[in-house]
């Protein structure tokens, strides 16, 4: 019987692959800043990350007095991506044995795909700034789909660009959001625990918890 396919991966990107806080909070500290709002810490812009540009600048704004009128919000987002995609790798680092352990998966052969609600352009230049790019297959980003994650949108739009079914893929993430729209479309997800998770992990339903990413192997080993 002939093999079956390698195993489809998808990764989410913030809290991930990278610790992006650094320049997420620069820049939404320029934002603030500009707009004559206090500054918000590492921590803070960690519990306001993962849903995309537009409700991280939603959230930044309500902590830090009256709410963004709707109306601002496209203008105050357009404004935060414009400054973030100027400065996406200043202080923004693999986490530990990303690097080696997408070069090992890579040269397995498996098809990969980052899927992550950051816009699409600011992700394709952190990843080129990172020199990360080049194991990806497909980058599928904020604004790729017209719904993001928890959506399963953005999972299905990597599997179908990669060839993949959801019952050969692997989606691994760092929030509810990531394992919400993975189930949603099928697909088994593992959970990283160093992320930037809104809630307990271990509640989100994940089919299993890693501490170090390159406990992915194994995962993929158990997977065969
Ligand atoms: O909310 C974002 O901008 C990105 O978050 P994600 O990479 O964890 O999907
Ligand atoms: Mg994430």
């Amino acid at each position: 019987m002939a093999n079956p396919p390698l195993l489809a991966l998808l990764f989410d990107l913030d809290g991930t692959l990278v610790h992006s806080l650094p320049d997420l909070t620069l820049a939404l500290n320029r934002l603030l800043a500009e707009e004559d709002r206090r500054r918000l810490s590492e921590p803070e812009v960690a519990r306001m990350v993962g849903d995309g540009a537009r409700v991280l600048v939603e959230r930044a704004f309500a902590a830090t007095g009256a709410p963004a009128a709707d109306d601002d919000l496209d203008m105050l987002t357009g404004r935060f991506v414009s400054i973030y995609e100027g400065a996406t790798a200043h202080g923004t680092q693999p986490y530990p044995g990303v690097v080696s352990t997408l070069r090992d998966l890579s040269a397995r052969g498996h098809p990969m795909a980052v899927c992550t609600n950051k816009p699409y352009r600011a992700t394709v230049a952190l990843l080129e700034a990172l020199d990360l790019a080049r194991y990806f297959h497909v980058v599928i980003g904020g604004g790729s789909t017209p719904e993001r994650k928890p959506d399963p949108a953005p999972v299905r739009a990597c599997l179908e660009a990669l060839g993949a079914t959801a019952g050969r893929a692997l989606m691994v993430g760092d929030g509810l959001n990531d394992v919400l729209a993975a189930k949603g479309a099928g697909v088994t997800c593992v959970c990283v625990t160093y992320g930037y998770p809104h809630g307990p992990v271990e509640e989100f339903g994940a089919d299993a918890l890693i501490d170090r990413f390159e406990q992915v192997l194994e995962i993929i080993e158990k997977s065969v």
